[in-house]
């Protein structure tokens, strides 16, 4: 299982925006009424190794909000799992982004702290989805502060990974391990975690080649 995600923190300008959610939810059922946080699942297509393994996808998509297991013994009843949205193998990424991250994204730039994350087991998808989903994000963020020419944005970049409780700064990876601290007005923050400015969108898909590359040269 892991993680893959990104946190943008707005001027605290605006109130928090709060997205509806379903009335009922996987899994307590019917509980929330009104949440900040939105539920989605993205389903990935079989890829070739798996097709020639005559693999077969192992969840049904009922409709746009339901995943049912697919039971061929009929051992358990079949138990829908609802979430705010699913989206199916067919799915584009751009579909996932204007759907299930696009108001979060931008909500940071009027003010709200916003987080979008992946989490799934390895191989399901985290990082083919987020890479779609920042790519569109920095367009639309970019497009937003050239659209908006009388405000002053400044954006700023910082990025972590953590691996067996090791923290390591993907922007300034020659540091040694980093010290997560509770700090009685931000909460838990990261010591001496790189900071970047960004200059512009070309700087900040830089930046996150950066990250990226110094986590594929981790992994391996
Ligand atoms: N929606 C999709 N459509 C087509 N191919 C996909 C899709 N999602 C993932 N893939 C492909 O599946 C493979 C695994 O995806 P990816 O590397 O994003 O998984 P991951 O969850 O980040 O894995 P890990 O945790 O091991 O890093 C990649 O080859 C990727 O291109």
């Amino acid at each position: 299982m892991g993680y893959l995600g990104i946190n943008m923190v707005g001027t605290p300008a605006t109130p928090l925006c709060k997205i509806q959610r379903t009335p009922s939810c996987t899994p307590g059922g019917p509980k929330v009424s009104e949440e900040k946080i939105l539920v989605t699942v993205r389903m990935r297509p079989l890829n070739r190794k798996e097709q020639a393994m005559y693999d077969l996808i192992a969840w049904d998509c009922i409709d746009n909000q339901k995943i049912v297991f697919k039971n061929p013994n009929h051992e358990r009843p079949t138990i829908p799992y609802t979430f705010d949205k699913v989206f199916e193998p067919a799915c584009s990424t751009q579909k996932v982004y204007e759907e299930g991250a696009k108001d979060v994204a931008l909500s940071a730039l009027t003010g709200i702290n916003a987080t979008i994350f992946a989490y799934g087991q390895t191989g399901s998808g985290k990082t083919f989805t987020m890479r779609g989903i920042s790519e569109n994000a920095i367009k639309d963020i970019y497009e937003h502060i050239k659209n908006n020419q009388e405000r002053d944005f400044v954006l700023k970049i910082s990025a972590l990974e953590i691996y067996n409780e090791t923290v390591v700064d993907l922007l300034n990876r020659e540091s040694s391990s980093l010290r997560l601290l509770d700090d009685p007005e931000k909460g838990t923050i990261v010591e001496k975690l790189v900071e970047e400015v960004v200059q512009d969108s070309q700087h900040l898909r830089h930046l996150i080649g950066i990250c990226e590359g110094i986590e594929r040269i981790m992994s391996t």
